[in-house]
């Protein structure tokens, strides 16, 4: 080596570091985006880069030091409807939303709140959010962040002020649309899709311009009424996959949360939503595929124009969305080098879809599935098992309308290849409404089959003890297609996933234990007890030189409203929390729940409690939770204050607390049926109420049962205290 090289070492090294610290500072450049994978201190985009692979290679915390790990701060949100956000992390500032498409912006070393934006969604809005009114994240470009919020309105927010810039509707306020997922952005664009699909919706994603708000384009993903003529010829082509008069019921293909743009082939990926209703023999009498229902799309994103796709689940029959994390990554497969989409969405299957056109590569199960037997590889298309489809006779279908796997996210490991999957083993009775009976409700849940505790997994007759809900940290081997290690939780819907160079993977789990997990052996190095369910995907960052993770802990979302409580002490409210190797921060103590005792038994007959618990099924519980085991994030049906047994009427038919997010149902419920429902509640909260007043083991056990649900929680508890 020459002297001269010598001396030039240092300042090119220099001149290196003083461009990276250029392009890694202030606003979020185009340039900084594409390269957000080498930007180790930030978390740039929801999924951590256009990849979307929440992989980062930061590895000061890793396995060997895990134990270390402390809680570094906190910061306690006002509402505890449920935390599903994934923070970005921009130059030492956390951007977060909450519920009700609350954003926050915290300092990232401290947590100390910056700002505060509340976009004040009329809380009316609640009974079209099928899942809760969450929100999943925002969206950086430039100096603005954007912001889906759950009555349909997609607002630019000033980074640094928090202070709206523009807002458009991106939904029809007539129509049950709602957005939760978080906006993506791309070549100035700003790309926003919308749920509804349970109450009978059509959907579609939208681009606006990031800077103006101005509309740039629009692409449904299923064909609306032929009369009214086609968008497009994508359109005029999938309508011939469909029949009878599906736009009457909206057709759903929501598209609620994935969507990935692809900078290395420049497509758009959308991740579309199940059928609406999900009944296919409601929906398309005389059958057809039902395109772009459960499919993966590709668009130019420039225009919107459609490139191609691939359908997963022909005829959707069981909420079967495509709408999971899309994650883009190089794989060699089959001795090839390939550019593929992972995904592994509610149907169960790992499916392996190349990039350019399309094609199936690879379709294996990572959970239990049965309404499928396989992939017919020379045709891409799903063999369906006889009987699953709940044709005339009931059917109990794995994975449940819930999925294997949900919007929870997973991680994918760059390096090593393998994918960290927040898996549901889980089945569900699918028990149909036939078409003459079937009533389409406008605010309400519009399924094709019956909505009921009892489309829990029964033990007797459906084999539970083989079949008993059971819940995953799976490390699935991408080039292999085949699972790698497992790690069972104690309970059903467990949180998201975040994957490090420090071989480690991080997953909150539903009985609110924060988990760093080695990613070799799938072995729990370190645990911290988050005093509430961790739901979302973490993240991780550096501020001077320290590396953090980062999760939001909180109930709320479909499964945790409909299952119940796994924590024993009252939820607090949600809380972002933050930990560093030696953290020494404290939570204070959860409080003890209050048990009001229930009012007097009502005079009603057992029929008419019997009426109340079908009502309550069909209507309350996708919130309240079945068997009236609330969640702790909205109020628990068995532990009313008296004002509001005094109330009751007027709270659940005339919209007494509609401001506080209680819908009215006035629409659906006479005075009479709210009676029954009533009745059934406190029957149910005398139940719980005795269960508690028992001793020994065998009620204690009954008793912490009644929290720790899981739909077939609710079923023993009824066997035995019956
Ligand atoms: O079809 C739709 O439009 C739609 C929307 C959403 C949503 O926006 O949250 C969910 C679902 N479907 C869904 O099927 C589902 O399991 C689900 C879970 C959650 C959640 O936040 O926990 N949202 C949604
Ligand atoms: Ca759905």
């Amino acid at each position: 080596m020459t002297r001269k090289t010598e001396i030039m070492r240092p300042i090119i090294g220099l001149a290196l570091i003083a461009s990276v610290l250029q392009a890694f500072a202030g606003p979020v450049s185009p340039e900084r985006l594409l390269n957000a994978e080498a930007d180790n201190a930030n978390w740039l985009s929801h999924g951590r880069s256009y990849r979307e692979q929440r992989y980062s290679p930061l590895d000061q915390i890793n396995s060997a030091n895990a134990e270390q790990l402390g809680l570094a701060w906190y910061f306690e949100t006002d509402t505890h409807l449920g935390l599903e956000t994934t923070p970005l992390v921009i130059d030492g500032v956390l951007y977060f939303t909450g519920a009700w498409s609350t954003a926050y912006a915290v300092d990232a070393r401290t947590g100390a709140l910056l700002w505060k934006y509340d976009p004040e969604v009329p809380r009316e809005k609640s009974i079209t959010a099928c899942c809760g009114v969450v929100n999943r994240g925002l969206a950086a470009w430039e100096d603005k962040l954007y912001l889906g919020t759950v009555d349909g309105r997609l607002i630019a927010i000033d980074q640094e002020s928090g202070k709206p810039v523009w807002s458009t509707r991106t939904t029809d306020p007539t129509k049950a649309y709602s957005i939760t997922g978080a906006p993506r952005v791309a070549k100035g664009l700003v790309f926003i899709g919308n749920g509804g699909s349970e109450f009978g919706t059509r959907g579609y994603v939208s681009a606006y311009d990031a800077n103006t708000g101005e509309m740039r384009w629009r692409w449904h993903t299923i064909p609306g009424n032929p009369a009214e003529g086609f968008e497009n010829e994508a359109m005029e082509k999938a309508a011939a996959t469909w029949n009878g008069e599906w736009w009457q019921y909206g057709g759903g293909g929501t598209v609620w949360d994935a969507i990935v743009y692809d900078p290395e082939l420049d497509q758009l990926y959308l991740g579309v939503g199940n059928g609406a209703p999900h009944n296919r023999r409601i929906r398309s009498p005389g059958g057809g595929d039902n395109l772009y229902l459960s499919s993966v799309v590709a668009l130019d994103p420039d225009t919107g124009d459609y490139l191609w796709h691939y359908q997963e689940v022909p005829a959707d029959n069981w909420d079967y969305t495509a709408s999971q994390q899309i994650t883009l990554a190089d794989i060699t497969w089959q001795g090839e080098a390939r550019k593929v989409i992972v995904h592994a969405p509610k149907a169960g299957f790992v499916y392996l879809i190349d990039r350019h056109d399309g094609t199936l590569l690879s379709a294996e199960p990572f959970t239990t599935v049965t309404w499928a037997s396989h992939y017919d590889m020379s045709t891409g298309r799903p063999v369906e098992v006889e009987g699953q489809d709940y044709d005339g006779e009931p059917a109990m279908v794995y994975p449940s309308a819930i999925g294997g796997h949900n919007w929870q996210p997973m991680a994918y490991n760059p390096e090593s290849k393998m994918l960290y999957i927040p898996e549901l083993d889980m089945g569900m009775l699918f028990d149909e409404i036939k078409a003459p009976d079937y009533k389409h409700l406008k605010r309400h849940f519009n399924t094709g089959y019956k909505l009921s505790q009892d489309a829990l997994p029964q033990p007797v007759t459906q084999g539970i003890l083989k079949h008993f809900p059971k819940s995953h940290l799976l490390a699935w081997d991408v080039e292999k297609a085949e699972i790698a290690w497992k790690l069972p939780h104690p309970y059903i819907h467990n949180g998201g996933v975040l994957a490090t160079g420090g071989n480690l993977v991080f997953q909150g789990t539903s009985d609110g234990r924060f988990l760093a997990v080695s990613a070799d052996k799938g072995e729990i190095l370190w645990s911290f007890d988050a005093q509430n369910s961790i739901l979302p995907g973490p993240v991780t960052y550096t501020v001077d030189g320290e590396q953090y993770v980062a999760v939001g802990v909180g109930r709320g979302g479909a499964l945790t409203m409909n299952t119940g409580k796994s924590y024993p002490t009252e939820n607090p409210n949600n809380r972002i929390m933050a930990f560093k190797l030696q953290g020494s921060a404290t939570l204070p103590p959860a409080p003890e729940p209050e048990r009001p005792l229930p009012p007097p038994r009502t005079q009603a007959s057992e029929a008419e409690i019997e009426e109340g618990r079908k009502l309550f099924d069909r209507f309350c519980a996708r919130c309240h939770g079945a068997t009236a085991v609330g969640d702790g994030s909205i109020p628990d049906m068995r532990y009313l204050a008296p004002i509001w047994h005094e109330n009751f009427e007027a709270v659940v038919l005339n919209g007494l607390m509609e401001q506080a997010g209680m819908p009215r149902f006035d629409d659906v419920l006479n005075a009479k049926q709210v009676a029954n429902i009533h009745a059934y509640v406190i029957e149910r909260a005398h139940e719980d109420h005795a269960l508690r007043q028992q001793t020994g083991w065998w009620a204690e056990l009954k008793a912490k049962a009644t929290d720790l649900t899981t739909r077939v929680m609710a079923w023993f508890i009824r066997l035995t205290t019956s």
